[in-house]
């Protein structure tokens, strides 16, 4: 992160010689069968520090790598100082150059153990009470709305980091939930998000969570005022709000100019970023799904990861190996994207919430002094839960033109073992054929005998796996807030790692800005074709056919 180019590095240098005289010679098939420990050699397992049922398992062993590649992108980390900027981050530096910030999203989940003067991180136990006794208070049913009934449902309404982290989590833990409290996310401000979702509570039993860092998002405030304007078409008197409105911001005055007391409003700070944010108490939705003992456990989890990547070496430093393996396809293989496939139904927003995460984070093409980079920065993140993607675009994984590497996880067991766990052992077994069938493939030569001497050739040649595409595996007992928490710190930490040896600023998002004033500025053009003004000939035709074609 110190702004210089990554490739000016004499490792990065290295790793490209390594890449253009290797590369033909790293075939997994040849890897695997001329070293037998090669999965010893390139599995690890995670126990976290505080609870050893926290634990899983990271085989790395079906990668395009070898000792000497790993060691190279390791001095790699080494040259680029991550452990340095690491430790910085852990102490509170200002990190996040741009906006002269912190980045202490560790100290949300830290229980006291740092030392870090910076202003808000002493407030943090005081959140977390205060999340604990409103959680309390409305899972047991004592908080009553406006016509002393308890609360059924929950309308988070928030966008981007405000929203994605709870529904992720949300879902990711329902089997934890309290099933006669159901979330609701609304974050589109397109109308349609929040009127169906309206439509399916009752403001008597409903409690609204406005979630905003800043307090400001087009979206969120417009689809908050609207849900008021719904709730008091009800309730009539603006007094009932407090019992059916909280806010999570870090904007007092806005909240409380919008209408919602202080006493309903759970704060945070500057240095915790949007995307980061679910660990504060913008995660107030998943402590009112799961409870906050799970919700605890969760920041736990992911405080031992954050303990596993300040304290282990390199070498076997889990989040460390996912980036620099990471970066190996992306900066050298040329690989344009990572695919996040959990095997598990549960974790169907895992890679929406990467997006984010990893997208935001590190899409960008300037490093931290200024300068454009001359090498491709963070990989365009996506994925699905299997087996649906089975179905759908692992054809191209497995045959296409382009190397797509890919995380696959999964858990042992099931929190749902329908058919004493015949689902599940189904489920598995996909899970483990897929980066079995990715790695090695199927050669013409077994086509030829599977098909019998009638093939033609072309049918022959449409059948061969060429192999040799790369994944990683991650395999743990069971999914729980623990783990969960262990995984999605693993996922952030290796996304800092990346960050830092492309030296760009991981923590700022100014790439969003433009696209809002634009559309701030087109939005009082609207109503009459007189106004479009100063536009380009395809936004004001376009603009030009909506009026022509719109109802009100
Ligand atoms: O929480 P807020 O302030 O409403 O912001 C929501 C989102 O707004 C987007 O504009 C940012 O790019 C995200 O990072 C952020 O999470």
């Amino acid at each position: 992160m110190s702004g210089r180019l990554a490739s000016d590095y004499s490792s990065w240098k290295k790793l490209q010689q390594l890449y253009d005289s290797e590369h033909e010679s790293l075939v997994l098939k040849e890897l695997f069968a001329s070293d037998p420990s090669r999965f010893s050699k390139f599995s690890k397992e995670y126990v976290a520090s505080s609870d050893s049922a926290n634990t899983f398992l990271l085989d790395y062993s079906k990668n395009l790598i070898t000792e000497p590649v790993l060691n190279t992108l390791l001095d790699l980390v080494r040259e680029a100082r991550v452990e340095e900027y690491r430790d910085k981050m852990f102490t509170g530096e200002h990190i996040n150059t741009s906006e002269d910030r912190a980045v202490l999203h560790i100290a949300l989940r830290g229980f006291g153990e740092y030392n870090i003067t910076e202003a808000g991180v002493e407030e943090v136990p005081k959140v977390l009470k205060h999340i604990q006794e409103f959680t309390d208070f409305v899972r047991s049913g004592a908080w009553k709305g406006y016509t002393g009934k308890s609360i059924k449902a929950i309308v988070n309404i928030g966008i981007g980091g405000s929203d994605l982290g709870p529904v992720m989590v949300t879902e990711a833990l329902k089997s934890y939930s309290k099933r006669d409290l159901t979330p609701y996310f609304v974050s589109n401000i397109d109308g349609t998000h929040l009127a169906e979702t309206l439509r399916e509570v009752d403001p008597e039993t409903t409690l609204f969570i406005i979630a905003s860092k800043t307090f400001t998002t087009q979206e969120t405030i417009t689809n908050a005022e609207s849900a008021r304007e719904w709730f008091l078409t009800s309730a009539k008197d603006p007094a009932h709000i407090s019992k059916h409105f909280v806010a999570l911001s870090t904007n007092e005055k806005a909240v409380t100019s919008f209408g919602i007391s202080k006493e309903n409003m759970f704060g945070f700070w500057d240095w915790v970023g949007g995307r980061y944010s679910l660990w504060s108490a913008i995660g107030l939705s998943i402590a009112l799904v799961i409870g906050y003992d799970n919700f605890e456990q969760l920041l736990r989890g992911a405080h031992d990861m954050d303990r596993h990547f300040r304290e282990t070496p390199l070498e076997n430093n889990l989040p460390v190996l996912l980036a620099v393996i990471g970066i190996w396809y992306n900066d050298f293989y040329g690989a344009q994207t990572h695919a996040l496939l959990p095997y598990d139904q549960y974790l169907h927003k895992f890679a929406d919430y990467f997006q984010q995460g990893d997208m935001e984070s590190n899409g960008k093409f300037v490093t931290k002094g200024g300068q454009r980079v001359n090498y491709q920065t963070g990989p365009i993140i996506w994925g699905a839960a299997g087996t649906n993607g089975q179905h759908s675009f692992y054809q191209l994984l497995h045959q296409g033109t382009k190397l797509i590497p890919a995380d696959f996880l999964a858990p042992a067991t099931s929190h749902n073992p329908l058919r004493g766990s015949r689902h599940h052992r189904i489920l598995l077994s996909n899970y483990f054929a897929q980066p079995e069938a990715l790695a090695f493939g199927k050669t013409e030569e077994q086509v030829r005998k599977e098909v019998g001497p009638n093939a033609s050739e072309a049918l022959i040649k449409s059948k061969v796996f060429e192999g040799n595409r790369p994944s990683n595996s991650i395999i743990f007992p069971q999914l729980t807030p623990a783990t969960l928490g262990s995984l999605i710190a693993l996922y952030e930490h290796k996304i800092f790692t990346q960050g830092v040896v492309w030296g760009i600023n991981s923590y700022d998002q100014m790439g969003v800005e433009l696209g809002k004033v634009l559309a701030k500025n087109i939005l009082a053009q609207l109503n009459e074709p007189a106004d479009v003004k100063g536009h380009d000939s395809s936004t004001t035709g376009l603009i030009h056919y909506y009026q022509k074609y719109r109802k009100e």
